[in-house]
């Protein structure tokens, strides 16, 4: 305290502080220096943790405005620092991981100590509500049992004819409806905003039984632009401490933009127009074996029908489950092959050499066909490898751990890894661990090659690994080979092509396209 007082004497002496100043503003100013020379490079009561690195700071508010300054290209940020633990004022104290061995754990091995935290409430409940992203314990296996049903192999076996024939059915309205017109036209085509209204149209009828026509539609989708502004939301509540005063400024100077609280109301209203539908199509006698009416028929945990609320949540889920994660894994691959023209040749080569002519091949010789197609696996991986749908994640610690690399893992811990960073990792991937290289997913026997839920956890992995994973490798593939096979794509100059910070990965500006029709 001594410190304290000659500090603010020598302040007086210079007549920095009016000699009416308050002894409660000396003591608070006291108590502030005070606790800037125990948390000097870190944020206020953070502790150094044995053994894990620390990345230097400001006093008391730690890397918070590194942070925000860097909250655009927050992957990368991140993949630069991963090895550390970062400390900033406002957000949760914890540990970040790129090593496989680790995320594997916290997936898999220690799966049970491991939560979805009331931070990561906190920041998706506006748009997840309860849904099965956001939920534990008995709460979350309802939700898995009940999706389980309708992705399990003996349900997919007998519905893919009929998924099969939609992903089709959606891609013949794309060739139509706009890239066989922009060969004739010239006109650029933007394909991340294409890709997102094919994976909507198909999910949201394949789940829920509505058609919903993105794909003809002209113009901006109202409900998929207010979920795009809720996913943006979140991901700004994760990264930013200051997000209720942000938010306030940027209505004063946006008075004309649609608020939060409008984005969340347009996508409540579609989720209850499907669920209405659906009452009334049931009502009628309909006989429907999708997901919605599966969870229409499921019990939640406290053994009861679900309520509107925790259909709106299963709707929405599901929404960025089927819409999202694929459309951005498809808008990437098309960037990479853009940009790598021999991956490009060889995946043409391989789509010719299968699939002579799509239109004549049935539902089932089409998808043995393409299980067979090595090469479009390997670049599918390779994209997603490198662009991960869910590019960064984390889970809260329930009681204290190690982590297999020896990292101490205190109860209350946020423990996050980055499949982004993971990818980047030369220790992980090798010395080409940046580059987008599809070889390396081909064994020298010429099979895929299978790599770990915690080297590759684009999928997540353990007992919440991704229900979709099959379902979306196949609409993936059949959009790139009908795609691939029928057009040439070339990216229009001087685009800026990079992501968009939100929950997911899309990209912020779009990807925009010259089309040619291939001889
Ligand atoms: C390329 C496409 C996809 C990727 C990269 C992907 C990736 C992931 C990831 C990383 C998770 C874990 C998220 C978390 O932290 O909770 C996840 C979970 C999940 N995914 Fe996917 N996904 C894809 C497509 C799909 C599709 C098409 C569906 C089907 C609707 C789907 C259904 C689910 C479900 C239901 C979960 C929650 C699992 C649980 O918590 O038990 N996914 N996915």
């Amino acid at each position: 305290m001594e410190v304290v007082a000659r500090f603010v004497a020598d302040l007086r002496k210079k007549n920095i502080l009016s000699s009416n100043l308050s002894v409660a503003s000396t003591a608070a100013i006291g108590v502030l220096i005070l606790l800037a020379l125990r948390y000097p490079d870190r944020a206020i009561f953070t502790e150094h943790r044995e053994g894990v690195p620390h990345d230097k700071g400001l006093p008391l508010v730690g890397q918070l405005f590194s942070l925000l300054k860097n909250k655009y290209r927050i992957h990368d940020f991140q993949a630069e620092k991963f090895v550390k633990t970062m400390s900033v004022l406002g957000l949760p104290r914890g540990v970040m991981t790129i090593d496989p061995r680790n995320v594997e754990h916290v997936l898999k091995t220690n799966f049970e100590n491991y939560v979805k935290s009331n931070w990561f409430n906190y920041c998706t409940e506006h748009l997840l509500g309860h849904g099965i992203f956001n939920a534990n314990g008995a709460q979350w296996r309802w939700q898995r049992k009940a999706a389980s049903l309708i992705f399990n192999v003996k349900n997919f076996r007998d519905q893919f004819t009929e998924t099969f024939s939609v992903f089709i059915d959606e891609i013949e309205i794309l060739c139509s409806e706009t890239l066989d017109k922009a060969v004739v036209s010239g006109d650029a085509v933007d394909i991340h905003d294409h890709m997102f209204r094919f994976t909507l149209d198909s999910f949201v009828y394949l789940g829920f039984g509505v058609q919903l026509n993105a794909l003809k539609t002209k113009g901006e989708v109202t409900f998929a632009a207010s979920f795009d502004a809720c996913q943006l939301y979140s991901f700004e509540k994760f990264m930013n401490p200051l997000i209720e005063f942000t938010s306030v400024i940027d209505r004063i100077l946006h008075p004309r933009k649609k608020t939060m609280k409008q984005h969340i109301a347009t996508v409540d209203q579609f989720a209850a127009d499907v669920i209405s539908k659906r009452r009334t199509e049931l009502a009628n006698g309909e006989v429907h074996t999708d997901l919605l009416s599966r969870f229409m028929s499921a019990k939640n945990e406290n053994d009861e029908p679900l309520n509107d609320k925790e259909l709106r949540d299963v709707v929405l889920n599901f929404i960025i489950a089927g819409r999202d994660t694929t459309a951005q894994a498809l808008s990437w691959t098309f960037y990479c092959l853009a940009n790598a023209p021999e991956v490009e040749e060889k995946l043409f080569k391989e789509i010719k050499d299968y699939i002579k002519d799509e239109k004549k091949m049935d539902s089932t010789e089409l998808y043995e066909t393409i299980k067979n197609m090595t090469y479009s696996h390997a670049v599918f991986y390779e994209v997603l490898r490198l662009y991960p749908s869910v590019p960064n994640n984390q889970k809260y610690a329930i009681n204290d751990d190690v982590l297999p690399d020896g990292t101490k893992i205190r109860k209350g811990d946020t423990v996050s890894w980055s499949p982004y960073g993971t990818a980047r990792s030369k220790n992980v991937w090798g010395l080409d661990a940046a580059s987008f290289n599809p070889e390396r997913w081909i064994t020298p026997e010429g099979d895929l090659r299978r790599e770990s839920q915690g080297k590759w956890s684009v999928f997540h992995g353990g007992p919440r690994v991704c229900l979709g994973q099959n379902l979306a490798t196949l609409e993936a593939l059949v959009a790139i080979i009908f795609l691939v096979k029928r057009y040439k794509f070339t990216m229009l100059p001087n685009q800026n092509i990079t992501y968009e910070t939100s929950l997911t990965h899309p990209m912020k500006n779009g990807l925009k396209v010259k089309v040619e029709k291939r001889a």
